[in-house]
């Protein structure tokens, strides 16, 4: 009998805690993750998503080898990876800013982690990455020249060129504003799995993480919430807390007791199943260039707006039956 086939998720991590210790003047010290557990298969891409100082970066750090863990162990295909420096893990590493190399140009940056490839065949992987990250014939550029999104790629490039087991990229769209992101993001995803990369992805904006990711790992106060792919996410948020975190902000009462509906996600006279409500019509305003109805949702007394049904509004005062969108409404209570 052969014995059973077993596979190691690439990236283990198990009970990690990282601390920060009392500051000199008197500053407290800080546990930064407390006790988390994760893994990652191979060719997977996770997101770590939670609010500013939930320990997002620390976890990250502490994977990298950059912060040393105060207990748990982070383990690399079964193998605990403590006794091993950054520069020997073979992870990859992306920041928010880059970190290019001010005075190289684009070949220089990229080139950086491929000294021991011979000249041609050198040039031949930059022209390749370059290609992928949608920078073709870059080479020479200084990088002084780069726009904020050029930058990130040629990053992206750099880190990928030595074919790193694993890519560690902490908030690398952050710097961009919000429409460069969102293309960046996706272009980010088609990168990582073009190439096979396993990944961990920090962000604190669910909709880079939801487009980057294979699984989202909710985090808050140094803990994890919840592990699940971003359907599941969006549609079962283990509790109100992330929910709200998934931008959630209207909880049912009563019989729909653990719905929320997200906002926009009404509409009026709509039909489709989603839970309904009568409401007071309390005004309209403009979103997007289109007219939407600010109305208060009864027995709740939550304001939300709505989609109108036609031309014709409902007057301010006056009664509406709102139907929110099932696409909108998510079911609290899934298990991590
Ligand atoms: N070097 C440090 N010394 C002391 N405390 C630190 C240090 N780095 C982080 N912290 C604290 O640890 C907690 C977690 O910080 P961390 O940067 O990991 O969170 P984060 O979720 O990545 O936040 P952000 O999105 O703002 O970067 C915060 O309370 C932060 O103030």
């Amino acid at each position: 009998m052969t014995a059973p086939q077993v596979t190691r998720p690439a990236l283990g991590v198990t009970d990690l805690v990282v601390r920060y210790p009392a500051g000199r003047r008197g500053a407290p010290g800080v546990t930064a993750v407390a006790g988390v557990t994760l893994d990652v298969p191979a060719g997977q891409v996770l997101a770590l998503l939670g609010p500013s100082g939930c320990g997002k970066s620390s976890l990250l750090r502490a994977v990298a080898g950059l912060e040393p863990p105060a207990g748990g162990s982070v383990t690399w295909a079964g193998e605990d990876v403590a006794a091993l420096p950054v520069h020997r893990r073979g992870f990859g590493l992306v920041f928010q800013d880059g970190q290019l190399f001010p005075h190289r140009d684009v070949l220089g940056n990229v080139a950086y982690g491929l000294r021991d490839l011979d000249r041609a065949a050198r040039r031949d992987r930059v022209a390749e990455l370059l290609d992928l990250v949608g920078l073709p014939g870059y080479e020479r550029r200084p990088v002084a020249t780069l726009s904020g999104g050029e930058r990130q790629r040629v990053a992206l490039a750099r880190s990928l060129a030595p074919r790193p087991r694993l890519l560690l990229l902490d908030e690398p769209l952050s710097a961009l504003d919000r429409s460069l992101r969102e293309r960046l993001a996706e272009d980010l995803r088609h990168v990582l799995v073009a190439t096979g990369t396993t990944a961990l992805l920090v962000t604190h904006d669910q909709d880079e993480a939801f487009a980057v990711a294979d699984r989202v790992a909710v985090m808050s106060a140094g803990r994890l919430r919840q592990v699940a792919d971003p359907g599941t996410l969006w549609r079962r948020p283990a509790d109100r807390e992330v929910a709200e975190f998934l931008g959630y902000r209207t909880f049912l009462a009563g019989a729909d007791a653990g719905t929320a509906v997200a906002p926009g996600g009404w509409r009026v006279a709509g039909t489709g199943g989603g839970p309904a409500r009568d409401a007071v019509v309390t005004g309209h305003r403009t979103r997007r260039g289109l007219p939407e109805v600010v109305a208060t949702i009864e027995p709740e007394g939550e304001p939300v707006t709505a989609v109108p049904a036609g031309a014709t509004l409902p007057a301010p005062g006056t009664r509406a039956r709102l139907v929110a969108e099932p696409a909108a409404v998510a079911v609290l209570g899934s298990t991590v």
